[in-house]
């Protein structure tokens, strides 16, 4: 993850949970099963802090609103796969500087708390 540098502001979106369709399986396939989402996001926040006004920051609500419509709305084979759709979203915002997204399936796996993918793209 880059260095945060001065007037740079990190957003982490920490475990939003959601349900989903995601999975490789025929249980999966038919039914939806909880995923865990983190997501981290730099960019340039010196406007927003002089100003104190949203219209002029990174507006976080926005982007988890999408991220929800996204995950609730379609259905994933792989985990791979819906962390980079929702990292394209994400960098869809033309301010990230950096995103770096999670995606938990907790209990996925029969003898582990949690299994997860992380990718991350920065411009
Ligand atoms: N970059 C920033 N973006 C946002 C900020 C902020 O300080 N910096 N602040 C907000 C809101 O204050 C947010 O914290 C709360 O918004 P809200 O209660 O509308 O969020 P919900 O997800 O609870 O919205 P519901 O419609 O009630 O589900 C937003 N962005």
């Amino acid at each position: 993850m880059p260095q945060l540098q001065p007037g740079m502001a990190r957003i982490r979106v920490k475990d939003l949970c959601l349900r989903t369709y995601i999975g490789i399986n025929e249980d999966e396939i038919l039914n939806k099963q909880d995923v865990l989402i983190n997501l981290t996001i730099l960019y340039a926040a010196q406007e927003a802090v002089r100003d104190n006004d949203i219209d002029h920051a990174l507006n976080y609500r926005t982007i988890t609103k999408a991220i929800i419509a996204h995950v609730e709305g379609n259905r994933f084979a792989l985990l791979e796969r819906l962390t980079q759709e929702l990292l394209d979203l994400v960098m869809g915002n033309e301010s990230v500087l950096y995103a770096e997204v999670e995606v938990d399936k907790p209990h996925a796996l029969r003898f582990a708390e949690s299994v997860s993918i992380t990718l991350a793209a920065s411009r």
